[in-house]
Parts: C-alpha cells; sequence; structure tokens
C-alpha cells in the first residue's frame, strides 16, 4: 500500500513537468488528465498502482522527448527548404545549360568527355550562380528595392535574415573555390587561364548587385549576356579539352540570347518598382514598346540561327525548334502585360531548348558542325 501523500508528490511533479509543457500541444494536455485519474485510482491504495503511475512518468518524459525532437526536425526541414528556395532554384537551368554546351562541345572535338570534371564544373557554376541570386537578395532588401509584392520575398517576409544570406552566400562562394581548385588538379588547363574565368565569374556574379552594383546601372543585362553565356559555355569546355578556344563563345550566342529573355523579362515585370526605388535597367531605359520589341528578338532570334544551322550543316540542329510552340505563349503573355510568371516560364523553355541544343551537337555527324 501506498500513502496517498506520495501519491499526491508524484501527481504534483507530473502536473509540474505539464504546466512546463502545455503551450506546447495538445499531447502534453492528455497527459495530465491520465495523471489525474491516477490519483483518483491511488487514493483507493493499490499497490500495483505505483508501477502505472512510473510508466506514466516515464512515458510522460519520452513522449516529451519525441515531441521536442519532431519539432527539432520541422524546424530544420523548415529552414532547409527555406534556404533552398532563396537560391531560387528556377533559375538554374540559365548555369546548367551553358555547362552541358561546352562539355557537348569538348565531347565532339576531343571524343570523349570526363564525368568527374563535368560533375565538379557543373557544381562550381551552380554554387557561383546561387551565391550571385544571395548577394542580390541581400543588396536589394538592404537598398529597399525588394517589397511585399516582390519576386524574391526572403529577407522581406523574414523567412530567413540578414546574417542568414550572408553566411550562406559566404559558404557557397567558399564550396566553389573548392571545386575550382578540385578542377586545378583534375583538369590540364593551365591555373591561369582556369582562375581567370573562375574568378571571373565569382567577381561577376558578386558585382551585379554588390559593390558597385551593375544591376542598378543598366549593366545587368550585359553581366548576364556574358557570364551565363560565353564564361559558363567556355569554363565547362576548357576544363575539358584543355585550352581555351572562341569555338564555344560563338556556340554560346544563342542560349545566351534566350537565358538575357529571362533577366529581361524580369525587368520589364518589375520596371515600376524599380523606377520607384530610384535604379536603371535597360527596361527602364527603352521602354514597354522598345522591351516588348527586345524580349521577342531575344526569344526568337535563337530560332533563326537553329533553322540556319540546320540548314547548312546538320538537320540535328532542328532539335531545338521543337520548343517554338513554348515560345508563342510567352509572346502573348509579354503583349497582353501578363509579366508575374514569365521568367520562370522563359527559364523552362531555357532548359528545354538547351537541352535541345546540346543533343543536336551530340547528334551531330563527324565533321558537320561549323568548327570556324
Ligand atoms: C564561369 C563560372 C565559374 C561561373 C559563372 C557562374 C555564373 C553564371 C554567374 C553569374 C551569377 C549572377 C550574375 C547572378 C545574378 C543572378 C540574377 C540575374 C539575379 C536576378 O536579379 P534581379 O534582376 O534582381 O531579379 P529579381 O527581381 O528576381 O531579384
Ligand atoms: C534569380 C534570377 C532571376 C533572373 O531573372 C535570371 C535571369 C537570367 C539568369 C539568372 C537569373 C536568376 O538567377
Amino acid at each position: 500500500m501506498w500513502p496517498s501523500n506520495r501519491i499526491t508528490i508524484h501527481f504534483f511533479m507530473i502536473v509540474a513537468g505539464t504546466t512546463v509543457d502545455l503551450g506546447s500541444g495538445m499531447a502534453v494536455g492528455q497527459k495530465t488528465s491520465r495523471a489525474e485519474t491516477f490519483v483518483l485510482a491511488g487514493s483507493n491504495g493499490h499497490e500495483t498502482r505505483h508501477s502505472g503511475l512510473n510508466d506514466i512518468v516515464r512515458n510522460h518524459t519520452s513522449d516529451q522527448q519525441r515531441l521536442g525532437m519532431a519539432r527539432v526536425s520541422s524546424d530544420m526541414r523548415n529552414k532547409c527548404a527555406a534556404y533552398v528556395l532563396a537560391l531560387r532554384p528556377w533559375s538554374f537551368s540559365a548555369s546548367l545549360t551553358p555547362v552541358a554546351l561546352g562539355s557537348a562541345l569538348a565531347y565532339k572535338l576531343e571524343g570523349s568527355v570526363d564525368l568527374v570534371i563535368l560533375m565538379v564544373c557543373a557544381i562550381a557554376v551552380l554554387v557561383v550562380h546561387g551565391a550571385g541570386n544571395l548577394v542580390n537578395t541581400y543588396y536589394d532588401f538592404s537598398k529597399g528595392i525588394d517589397h511585399k509584392k516582390s519576386d524574391d520575398r526572403t529577407l522581406v517576409d523574414e523567412i530567413l535574415a540578414p546574417q542568414d544570406v550572408v553566411m550562406f552566400g559566404a559558404l557557397l562562394y567558399s564550396l566553389g573555390c573548392l571545386c575550382a581548385t578540385l578542377l586545378y588538379f583534375l583538369s590540364t588547363l593551365r591555373m591561369e587561364h582556369l582562375a581567370l574565368i573562375y574568378f571571373g565569374g565569382l567577381s561577376s556574379s558578386f558585382l551585379y548587385t554588390g559593390g558597385i552594383g551593375l544591376k542598378y546601372v543598366a549593366l545587368g543585362d550585359v553581366v548576364i549576356l556574358i557570364t551565363f553565356g560565353p564564361l559558363a559555355v567556355m569554363f565547362a569546355h576548357a576544363v575539358q579539352v584543355g585550352y581555351l578556344s572562341v569555338l564555344p563563345l560563338v556556340y554560346a550566342v544563342p542560349l545566351a540570347l534566350n537565358t538575357e529573355a529571362i533577366l529581361h523579362s524580369n525587368n520589364t515585370r518589375d520596371m515600376d518598382s524599380d523606377k520607384q526605388a530610384g535604379i536603371v535597367t535597360l527596361a527602364i531605359l527603352i521602354g514597354p514598346t522598345l522591351s516588348y520589341i527586345l524580349f521577342n528578338l531575344l526569344l526568337f532570334f535563337p530560332y533563326v540561327l537553329f533553322c540556319i544551322l540546320a540548314t547548312h550543316y546538320t538537320i540535328s540542329m532542328a532539335l531545338p525548334l521543337l520548343t517554338l510552340p513554348m515560345a508563342f505563349p510567352l509572346e502573348r503573355q509579354f503583349r497582353s502585360q501578363c509579366y508575374s510568371k514569365i521568367p520562370q516560364k522563359t527559364a523552362k523553355l531555357n532548359l528545354l531548348m538547351g537541352l535541345f541544343y546540346v543533343f543536336g551537337i551530340i547528334l551531330a555527324p563527324q565533321g558537320s558542325l561549323p568548327l570556324l
């Protein structure tokens, strides 16, 4: 038999534990009623019930631990999702397609491709692009350019803190440098050439919005045309073949124009808020009508180039034309000024067009492609 005062002490221990946890959820509340039931039963004085009380205390503690762990793991998952979303992964096609293109050209020229070099190169370009997006998030927020209706609300909605974005950006730049170091050992490309292209890409990704902020003085379009086009394609090609060549620069043109269409639609969408924030973009300089004409040129001129390549060199170059049906709705949306999802949709088109372009190059009969 257990004296009822000892049972009461156990009860208060449970209640005390419960009180601490009251704010955290229903399951804990349920424990209180189980303990109360026990005290009512305990006052009848059955000894066997004591082990039941210990079980309740033990179960209560392990439930608390489980709840705590579940909360920590769900917090971690939310935080990870926030970091991934802050990178704006929808835009990654813009950096992956030039890597695929440069590697495909190397395959055509050298007859083989080193898959490890391809992977490391893709990671290097991807993380530098991701870091560039984070720098953009940080500076657009601190300059008051991003607002409640912006596409990028990572900092505006306090999904992440500014120092989280800074730390994550620094981590990605460090990872990029690690990849570049690895490439130095894996590839036969001379160190000064590797460093020139890699740090060219890295500094462009920072200076786009950081430092002098090229985006704010209407130079963002030039940066995107160069980095996501010739620079990234040449980088992927050079680490494979071990030397610099002008060939990838020429092949990069159709893809670079399409990637610039993503940015131009983005800047046309943001024209009014950018103007209010006091920054200058190409879209603001040329106005809505010329912006529409420029978007069409960027969207459709690559198809003209593919037609020329297909009719003069090899029919496999007609493969990217399969994406034409995706381009017409974009033109219509731009014309009716429904800009909201055009950058994301153009990025999808960019991925498919890039992949078809790469397949077209791989499938081209030996010696049929223009080698300048
Ligand atoms: C050659 C090597 C190693 C790397 C090249 C890697 C690349 C492609 C770097 C370019 C990084 C870069 C310039 C990123 C900027 C990304 C960008 C265009 C962000 C869009 O910014 P906003 O125009 O402000 O759009 P939002 O309004 O959506 O924020
Ligand atoms: C976030 C973001 C937004 C864009 O509009 C981009 C356009 C071209 C290339 C990359 C882009 C990007 O990373």
